[in-house]
C-alpha cells in the first residue's frame, strides 16, 4: 500500500522571529511543495524488514533493520498516533550519535536533524512497521521558505493516512485534503518535528503549511485571512546558507542581554503584523485603494526589515538585494529566519513587466536566484496509489 502526501512552503509577510516571542505574524503558503511517498510492504516478498528513508534532494539514503529501530526508539513498540509527544533533548542527542554511522557529508550535516525528526515522527505514528519512504522537494532547503515545516507536515500527513488513527477516504482520485480533525493532528505532529529541527519554533510554519492560504498567527492561535487583494511578491534566494535553529537562538540571546529594548522591538512588530493583516483583509479592488494599500504595505515591510536588523538577523547579501530593488523604487524585506536565505520584494499591481524583468536581470547578475511563486494555495494533501 502506498500513500503520497504533499505540503507547501511559505513566505512570512511580517513578523518572523518576533512571533517566537509572542508577537503576531502574517504568512502565506506558496505553490512549491515537499512530497512524500510512503510504501508499506504488501506481501512477504516485499517485506525485507527494514525502514528505509530516501532523501532525494540531498541524494542520501538511510536504512535500519526493524530490530534496530526497536532498540533505538523503544517507544515504537507502544506508539500512540493520536497523542503528539515531544522528543526529549536526551533522545535527540542519542539518535544523532546513532546517525554518526552513516557518515553524513559535512556539507549536509543539517540534514541529521531532519532525519531525527523523521525517526521520531515515524516511530510515534507508525511504530515499528517496515516501510520505504521517499522525500523530494521543490523548495530550496534552509532558505527561509519553510522547507523544514513542509518536510514535517508532509511526513506526518503520509504517516497518519496509513496509521488507522484518522479517517481518510481511500477511494478518491487525485490530491485531496484531510478532514479538519486529521489536519489538526498532522499539524500537532509536524510541530513536534519542527521542534527537533528549529529548537524553539513558533508553530507558524507548520500551521500555514498544513492549512494553506493566508494566515495571521499569534501565540499558537491561527486566524484565517480572507483577502481579495492580489499580493505579488518576488522571492529572491541569496543562496547564502543558514540555519534557523541558530538564528532563533541568537535572537533569544539578544533578548536576554537587552530585555527591555527587545521587548519593545517585538511589540512594534506586533503592531506591524496586525496592521498588515487588516490592510489585506479590508482591501478593495479600486485602483486608488490598491495603490494606497500597496504604499502602506511597502512602508510596513520597510519598518519590519529595520526591526529585523535590530534583532541581528539581516546579512550583507540581504542588504545587497534591498539596495538593488530600491534603485527601482521597490521595497524588500527578508523572509523566514534571515542570515542569508530569501528576500521578498513587493511588486505593485501597476508595475510594468519590463521593470520586473530588469530587476530580476540585475539580481540574477549578482548571482541571486529569483522565483515568482503563487501565494496562498492549498495546504497538506494526500493521494493513494491503487496500483500498489
Ligand atoms: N526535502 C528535505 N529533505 C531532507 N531534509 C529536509 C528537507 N526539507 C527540510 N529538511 C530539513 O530541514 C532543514 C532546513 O530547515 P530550516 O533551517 O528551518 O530552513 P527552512 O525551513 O527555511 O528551509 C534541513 O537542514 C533538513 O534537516
Ligand atoms: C524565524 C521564524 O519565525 C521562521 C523561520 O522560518 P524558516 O525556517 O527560516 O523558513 C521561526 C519560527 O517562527 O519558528
Ligand atoms: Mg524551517
Amino acid at each position: 500500500m502506498e500513500v503520497r502526501a504533499r505540503a507547501p512552503g511559505k513566505i512570512i509577510l511580517a513578523g518572523e522571529h518576533a512571533v517566537v516571542h509572542g508577537s503576531a505574524a502574517v504568512a502565506a503558503s506558496i505553490g512549491l511543495y515537499t512530497s512524500v511517498s510512503l510504501r508499506l510492504p504488501s506481501s512477504d516478498v516485499d517485506n525485507d524488514d527494514t525502514l528505509t528513508l530516501h532523501l532525494m534532494d540531498v541524494g542520501l539514503e538511510f536504512s535500519w533493520p526493524i530490530g534496530r529501530i526497536k532498540e533505538i526508539l523503544p517507544h515504537s513498540v507502544n506508539n500512540d498516533a493520536s497523542s503528539p509527544t515531544t522528543c526529549s533533548e536526551e533522545t535527540i542527542k542519542f539518535i544523532l550519535t546513532v546517525l554518526e554511522d552513516f557518515n553524513i557529508p559535512e556539507a549536509n550535516i543539517g540534514i541529521a536533524s531532519g532525519v531525527v525528526s523523521f525517526l521520531w515522527l515515524y516511530t510515534s505514528i507508525l511504530g515499528n512497521k517496515a516501510a520505504k519512504v521517499i522525500v523530494s522537494s521543490e523548495l530550496p532547503l534552509g532558505s527561509g521558505l519553510g522547507s523544514s515545516a513542509a518536510f514535517c507536515v508532509s511526513l506526518s500527513g503520509a504517516m497518519l493516512a496509513l496509521s488507522g488513527s484518522v479517517e481518510v477516504d481511500f477511494d478518491q482520485d487525485g490530491w485531496v485534503s484531510f478532514g479538519e480533525k486529521a489536519q489538526q493532528l498532522a499539524n500537532k505532529w509536524a510541530f513536534e518535528g519542527e521542534k527537533i529541527i528549529h529548537g524553539k519554533p513558533s508553530g507558524i510554519d507548520n500551521t500555514v503549511s498544513t492549512f494553506g492560504n493566508l494566515i495571521k498567527f499569534k501565540s499558537g492561535a491561527l486566524t484565517c485571512i480572507k483577502s481579495n487583494m492580489t499580493l505579488k511578491m518576488l522571492i529572491t534566494n541569496t543562496k547564502v546558507g543558514r540555519n534557523t535553529k541558530a538564528l532563533v537562538a541568537s535572537v533569544a540571546e539578544r533578548k536576554k542581554r537587552h530585555p527591555d529594548a527587545m521587548t519593545s522591538v517585538f511589540a512594534a512588530v506586533d503592531f506591524i503584523s496586525n496592521e498588515f493583516a487588516s490592510i489585506i483583509q479590508s482591501s478593495s479592488n479600486f485602483d486608488d485603494d490598491v495603490t494606497n494599500n500597496e504604499q502602506r504595505i511597502s512602508e510596513l515591510m520597510e519598518m519590519n526589515q529595520g526591526l529585523l536588523r535590530c534583532m541581528g538577523v539581516s546579512h550583507t547579501s540581504i542588504e545587497t538585494v534591498l539596495q538593488t530593488t530600491a534603485k527601482y523604487d521597490l521595497t524588500s524585506k527578508l523572509t523566514g529566519a534571515g542570515g542569508g536565505g530569501c528576500v521578498l520584494t513587493l511588486l505593485p499591481a501597476l508595475l510594468s513587466a519590463t521593470v520586473i524583468d530588469k530587476v530580476i536581470g540585475e539580481l540574477e547578475q549578482d548571482g541571486f536566484q529569483c522565483l515568482v511563486a503563487e501565494i496562498g494555495g492549498n495546504g497538506l494533501e494526500f493521494r493513494f496509489d491503487r496500483r500498489s
